[in-house]
């Protein structure tokens, strides 16, 4: 038996988490077992490495080399035991992150990206993925009033314009696997649009 393994994408600020929480409380009324969690991070190494790469300067290929690091570690110690024993996982970001920041916002090259997620993920893609497609501006606007910026998130909107194009680029690359949210919505309105994709598959 393998569980469902769905993944929460879009640039900061997007509302990625603030959905989580509502997908883990429908799927556990509906008798689901559950594991969140998030990336970079979901193990204490990989929690190290995103302290790291939260904080440090580093250019894009050893944004890349970390990020995929911490996932191998966080895919063998977590996801996939938690998918072999049937459970859904709920990750905040995967590697379409690592396609969308260190591929559409720093440049790295697309088929380098594809070699280090075949090493590391051994043809392990999520199941679904919500994309949460807003705005830069907003995005912007929703984290000023939310918290203080990591380094990343005081990258330009410039940046964060390329990032959302990679997000693009990914969904049509897997069009079967992403769902495309409308962020710009009220709280509300992207709930009731997270619910019913859910809702569509049976979930
Ligand atoms: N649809 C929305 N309309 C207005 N504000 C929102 C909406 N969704 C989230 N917010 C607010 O925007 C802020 C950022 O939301 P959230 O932390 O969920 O984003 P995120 O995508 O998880 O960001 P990050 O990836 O950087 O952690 C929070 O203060 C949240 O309450
Ligand atoms: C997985 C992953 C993440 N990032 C970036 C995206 C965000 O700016 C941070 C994580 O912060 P969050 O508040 O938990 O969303 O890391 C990245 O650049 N590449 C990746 O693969």
């Amino acid at each position: 038996m393998t569980g469902r393994f769905i993944t929460f994408e879009g640039i900061d600020g997007a509302g990625k988490s603030t959905h989580i929480k509502r997908v883990a409380q429908h799927l556990r009324e509906r008798g689901a077992s559950l594991v969140q969690t998030r990336e970079p991070g979901g193990t204490p190494l990989a929690e190290s490495l995103r302290s790291l790469f939260l904080q440090q300067d580093m250019d894009g290929l050893t944004e890349a080399l970390l990020v995929f690091a911490a996932r191998r570690d966080h895919v063998q110690r977590v996801i996939a035991p938690a998918l072999a024993l049937g459970q859904t996982v709920l990750c905040d970001r995967f590697s379409d992150a690592s396609f969308a920041y260190q591929g559409g916002g720093r440049g790295m090259d697309w088929q380098v990206l594809q070699t280090l997620a075949g090493w590391v993920q051994q043809g392990r893609e999520p199941d679904l993925t919500f994309w949460f497609d807003v705005e830069p501006q907003v995005a912007a606007q929703r984290r000023a009033q939310a918290r203080e910026a990591d380094r990343l998130e005081q990258l330009d909107l410039d940046f964060f314009t390329r990032v959302r194009a990679a997000y693009a680029r990914r969904a049509d690359e897997a069009p079967m696997r992403f769902v495309r949210i409308d962020a710009g919505d009220s709280i509300e309105g992207v709930g009731r649009q997270v619910l019913q994709a859910l809702e569509n598959r049976g979930w």
